[in-house]
């Protein structure tokens, strides 16, 4: 063998490679490193690891939804529990939410100058951490709030629950946060932006079919969905749907900004309205919680809640 022997070289490469560097720096850096060039890279990485956590967190949380409460105001004489005001929710509601598997969380009221217990927790700051809100139903809109007289007394509505669902309403849709109002909460909606009521359906809209009778969710009515309606591309399915009706105030005048984007069939009835000036703020005039998720009779609103829950995840970005 000669000291040319390519076998012999390749051995003497691989002994250097291998020997102990005269400054004791550990084999497998790169003979160039510098300090200012290793601290570099310690930090870009470690930069990294942390970007990399914060996108997870932010990714993998689930969703957290407000749900307004309904208010039990006490009757003269009530005792016990019932001499209290009573805010809660009915459980559909939250299982309906629940079920494409986020936390739900009931908003209550707030009082900062409360005697007993006043506090700084303000309804935006609810609005700040949740990421989106579902207005319950419930008792009727007040006519106060849409600056008119209530006809008859029984049709006085909550003003109070007004004020605060108005408040609540409005700080979510301030933060862009999407919204999803049912029943009394696509009343509530149209009239946040300055639209009106009917009191009664069947006093004011004679031509009107029954919106509500004695069978509470058991009563249905169709509904049909004008060209062009978000609502329908959400739900697919043919022109027509059968849901259930529990009111007997409806959308008279529509708010600024508002479309509809449901009637009801065949008396044209509002029964679905959104506000155009956000990713997604709607009302619906029947009650999603109470149809059965792929049910073939009552419409499946899934495809409805999943659109308004996609909103939400895009506004925590
Ligand atoms: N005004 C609607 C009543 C139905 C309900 O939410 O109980």
């Amino acid at each position: 063998m000669t000291a040319k022997d390519p076998r012999q070289q390749d051995r003497r490469e691989g002994d250097r490679s291998h020997s102990r560097r005269k400054d004791d720096t550990p084999r497998y850096l790169d003979p160039g490193e510098t300090i200012f060039s290793l601290w570099g890279r310690v930090l870009v990485a470690r930069y990294r690891r942390l970007a990399a956590a914060a996108t997870r967190h932010i990714v993998q949380r689930p969703l957290h939804i407000g749900v307004s409460a309904r208010i039990y105001h006490p009757e003269a004489g009530a005792t016990g529990l019932r001499s209290k005001n009573l805010q809660y929710l009915e459980e559909s509601i939250a299982q309906w939410v629940m079920s494409r598997d986020v936390l739900v969380f009931m908003i209550p009221t707030v009082n900062t100058s409360g005697l007993l217990h006043p506090s700084n927790i303000r309804l935006r700051d609810y609005a700040k951490h949740l990421d989106g809100l579902v207005l319950q139903g419930g008792a009727d809109v007040s006519p106060h709030s849409y600056a008119e007289t209530p006809t008859r007394p029984e049709w006085s509505g909550d003003r109070a629950r007004d004020m605060y669902e108005l408040e609540l309403l409005h700080e979510f849709v301030e933060a862009g946060k999407p919204v999803l109002g049912i029943c009394r909460g696509c009343q509530l909606l149209n009239v946040a932006f300055g639209g009106t009521l009917y009191q009664d359906i069947a006093t004011d809209v004679p031509t009107a079919h029954p919106h509500v009778n004695d069978d509470y969710d058991q009563h249905r009515h169709e509904i049909s969905f004008p060209p062009g309606s978000s609502l329908h591309s959400m739900v697919q399915g043919p022109p027509r749907a059968l849901v259930n009706s529990i009111h007997h105030q409806a959308v008279k005048t529509l708010g600024k900004d508002m479309q509809v984007e449901a009637l009801s069939y065949p008396d044209n009835v509002i029964e679905a309205i959104r506000y155009q000036r956000a990713p997604f703020v709607m009302g619906l005039q029947w009650h999603p919680e109470f149809h059965r998720a792929g049910g073939v009779e009552l419409l499946d609103c899934t495809g409805i809640l999943d659109s308004f829950l996609r909103a939400a995840r895009e506004t925590r970005f």
